[in-house]
């Protein structure tokens, strides 16, 4: 049996709405990823799509970002989709700025936004 990419997935408060929606979109493409979320981001997706899998881990400012970040670096996590909020102060800004950091090391596919990440699940489609 094949083992299936790992997609992560967060957003932060004021693009969970966002995500939910995004997920309902693809949740096709979606179903081809095993999938991990930070904690609430996690809940939303599973409420969005019942059907699908979600691995939820510790909610963000909990450590979440850091055990995404964590297992960037072991290898276990293929792609990042991230709806970052810009406009809002964040008391874990740095475990943020960490993870996307990780991304960028270890070169996985990473969006920040909806437009990019409209673009990378496009191409799971075929
Ligand atoms: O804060 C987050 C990412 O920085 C997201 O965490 P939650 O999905 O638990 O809200």
């Amino acid at each position: 049996m094949s083992v299936k990419p790992c997609i992560a997935l967060i957003a932060h408060d004021q693009k969970k709405d966002d995500m939910a929606d995004f997920a309902r979109h693809h949740q096709a493409a979606l179903s081809r990823f095993r999938i991990v979320a930070t904690g609430t981001t996690g809940g939303r997706v599973q409420d969005a799509c019942p059907e699908l899998k979600v691995t939820r881990l510790k909610s963000g400012p909990l450590g979440g970002d850091q055990q995404i970040g964590a297992m960037i670096a072991t290898g276990e996590v293929d792609m990042l989709i991230f709806f970052i909020d810009p406009l809002s102060a964040l008391p874990h800004d740095v475990d943020v700025k960490a993870l996307t950091r990780l991304a960028t090391v270890y070169d996985i596919p990473m969006a920040l936004n909806r437009a990019t990440a409209e673009k990378l699940i496009d191409f799971q489609k075929d």
